[in-house]
């Protein structure tokens, strides 16, 4: 399904990045994209194509020897504010993130404070950015969200090693959802689960963007799953962005020969898209998934 644009709500202009060690990488390179308000914009391509500097660029967590040697980043606030991202000090960037963009990472479950109930970590994230917040607001809103991905709140109480892999993502997913922030990049946030649990944690995504209309940026190198999922795709090759399309663009008329060999490189892409997925948002949007991750 493409939806029509919407506004922007963050642009990228001429990003490049590069790793200064003793023969510099340019990792990302004149990267070009408008991601708008509620879409699900993926990100594709091989290992080491740039695609996680990209987005830990974008929310300014690249650390030495990575560097941005030039570009824009601008996030465009739903006040109608616009926000060089490049120019924030670091207490603008720690008010920022989270609350206007989160990030799920790569493994993002394992990054869970081991010592800390699921009730303690999102509190702190709470009174963090919510100083006013009250303990039955905290514990509302940390209820709900729970709901919202699918973990019963009685897990709350849960310290992380008493969850599966699963239902970890999940609360990290909770965790980047609970400030409701316009933006949500996810870095292969489900591919260290098993494919049952995958499909169940993508539809949720999809789920809880068509409800809360927050927009994703989603990296994977599994084109065939962004195909399902995503209004657009960019596909990226040696650091540079050469596709950008609406996803159903691009499964029928891709341009690039690389594009149109990553595609030819999935046997399994026969069939119209989104058969699984979409299909299954739809039959699940009146029962969200119950606790079974
Ligand atoms: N700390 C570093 N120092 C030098 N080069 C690096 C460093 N980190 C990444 N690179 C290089 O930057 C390029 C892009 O890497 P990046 O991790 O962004 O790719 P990726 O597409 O996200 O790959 P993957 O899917 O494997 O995570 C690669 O050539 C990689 O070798």
């Amino acid at each position: 399904m493409t939806t029509a644009p919407t506004a922007p709500v963050l642009t990228v202009e001429d990003l490049t990045v590069v790793y200064e060690v003793d023969e510099p990488v340019t990792a990302v390179r004149g990267a070009a994209l408008t991601l708008h308000r509620g879409e699900i914009l993926g990100l594709a391509g091989e290992s080491g194509c740039g695609k996680t500097t990209l987005a830990y660029a974008v929310n300014r967590l690249h650390r030495p020897p990575a560097r941005i040697a030039s570009g824009r980043i601008t996030f465009h606030d739903r006040s109608g504010e616009d926000v060089d991202l490049l120019a924030l000090d670091d207490r603008e960037l720690r008010a920022f993130r989270w609350d206007k963009l989160s990030m799920v990472f790569q493994g993002a479950m394992n990054a869970l404070n081991p010592v800390g109930t699921v009730r303690a970590q999102l509190a702190d994230t709470l009174r963090a950015h919510r100083p006013r917040m009250g303990r039955k607001e905290i514990r509302e809103r940390s209820e709900d969200v729970l709901r919202r991905v699918g973990v019963d709140p009685r897990r709350l109480g849960s310290y992380p090693h008493e969850l599966s892999g699963g239902m970890r993502q999940r609360v990290m997913i909770a965790m980047a959802m609970l400030l409701e922030p316009q933006i949500m990049i996810m870095d292969e946030p489900t591919t260290a689960l098993d494919v049952v649990v995958q499909r169940d944690i993508l539809r949720e995504i999809v789920r809880l963007r068509d409800e809360l209309d927050f927009a994703v940026v989603f990296i994977t190198h599994d084109l065939p799953l962004l195909l399902e999922i995503a209004d657009r795709i960019a596909v990226m090759l040696e650091g540079e962005i050469v596709e950008l399309d609406t996803a159903d663009n691009l499964y029928r008329n891709a341009e690039h020969p690389y594009t149109k060999r990553l595609l030819g490189s999935f046997p399994s892409l026969s069939g119209e898209r989104g058969a699984f997925i979409r299909t299954g948002v739809d039959q699940t949007a009146a029962h969200p998934t119950e606790e079974r991750a």
